[in-house]
């Protein structure tokens, strides 16, 4: 979703610039494609246009006016986990197995065409939501398909969830077929050519339409596929690989169409995200100690020695 509007600063010297405060996830794009920054903590300003100057004696003293400028605003999605898989990976089918959300499913690839959220409901009462994303493509990277519409989203999720069709996928006849391991290595390229740093995302893999014949085999291929997947890419074509290879911390087996394996998924997320959490408290912490640390002059030995030896004044 996105917002357009157009701005003027005020006339005048200091103290007319215009600054944007919005709600956190929201980023802001002038027309010229330039992006003026991004609002991701409360409070946090962006100078979208600056202000004229103020009279002088060089112009006469009359006063230039403010910038003008047009202005985009994209709300970036933010959600616990984002799904991402191929389309047609039943992505949307996990969602409404997953939560009450109710995201169009049909046998067709790109169904989703926007982000649904869903929460995930725990019988402590504790939500954890997800968003479902549109299905993404070989060369979503340059914009192919969903493209960065797609990317963006993800990059504002704190885990993200691959969903691969245990059976693999074929776009179109005139594409190539992908098994579910060469879907996991292209989906982690994508993901890596858009920007690496969401590959340090914490990632869970979901392993679906385990239902169908032959399920249980190919998941076993799957399994030993990537405890050795940096000797087997380098069959793959170079241009398949990723530079460095995700290492799921859980692999799921499920089917959204029956209901297997959903419940062991549900209590993954949440072991996965509290263990997040307590590790992300955990550097806050030791960032917080290290920050008092630099602040308390440390008194160094030479000087407790100097102090000792001076002699004791009992009176
Ligand atoms: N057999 C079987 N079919 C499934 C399962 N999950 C989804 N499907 C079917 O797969 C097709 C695609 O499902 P969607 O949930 O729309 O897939 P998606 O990943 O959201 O697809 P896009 O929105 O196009 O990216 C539908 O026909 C579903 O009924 C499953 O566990 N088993
Ligand atoms: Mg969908």
């Amino acid at each position: 979703m996105h917002l357009l509007f157009s701005i003027r600063a005020l006339k005048g010297a200091k103290g007319a610039d215009l600054e944007i405060s919005a709600p956190v996830g929201i980023c802001l794009t002038a027309d010229d494609g330039k992006t003026l920054g991004e609002l991701n903590q409360e409070g946090e300003r962006v100078l979208v246009a600056k202000g004229g100057t103020g009279g002088s004696l060089h112009s006469e003293f009359l006063p230039s006016k403010g910038q003008a400028r047009h202005i985009r605003l994209d709300l970036r999605l933010i959600a616990d986990l984002g799904l991402v898989g191929f389309p047609n990976a039943g992505k949307s089918s996990l969602l409404t197995a997953l939560s009450h959300a109710t995201p169009q499913i049909a046998s067709y690839p790109f169904t989703t065409l926007r982000p649904e959220i869903g929460k995930v409901m725990y019988d402590d009462h504790k939500q954890v939501s997800v968003a479902d994303l549109p299905g993404l493509i070989e060369g979503a990277h340059m914009n192919r398909g969903m493209g960065h519409k797609f990317l963006k989203h993800v990059e504002r999720t704190k885990q993200l969830m691959f969903v691969v069709d245990v059976c693999g996928f074929q776009l179109a006849t005139n594409t190539p077929f992908r098994s579910a391991f060469e879907a996991v290595q292209l989906l982690t390229k994508e993901l890596e050519l858009y920007k690496e740093e969401l590959l340090s995302k914490p990632a869970i893999l979901v392993v679906n339409k385990m239902d169908l014949p032959e399920a249980e085999e190919k998941l076993g291929e799957l399994q030993n596929q990537l405890e050795n997947q940096e000797e087997l890419s380098q069959l793959l074509p170079e241009d398949m690989v990723p530079k460095s290879f995700l290492h799921f911390k859980h692999t799921v087996p499920v089917s959204s169409l029956t209901g297997l394996g959903l419940p062991h998924l549900k209590a993954v997320i949440r072991e996965s995200l509290e263990e997040q959490e307590a590790l992300e408290s955990e550097r806050h912490r030791i960032e917080k100690l290290q920050e008092l640390r630099r602040e308390i002059p440390v008194v160094s030995k030479t000087t407790w020695g100097q102090r000792r030896s001076k002699p004791l004044n009992w009176n």
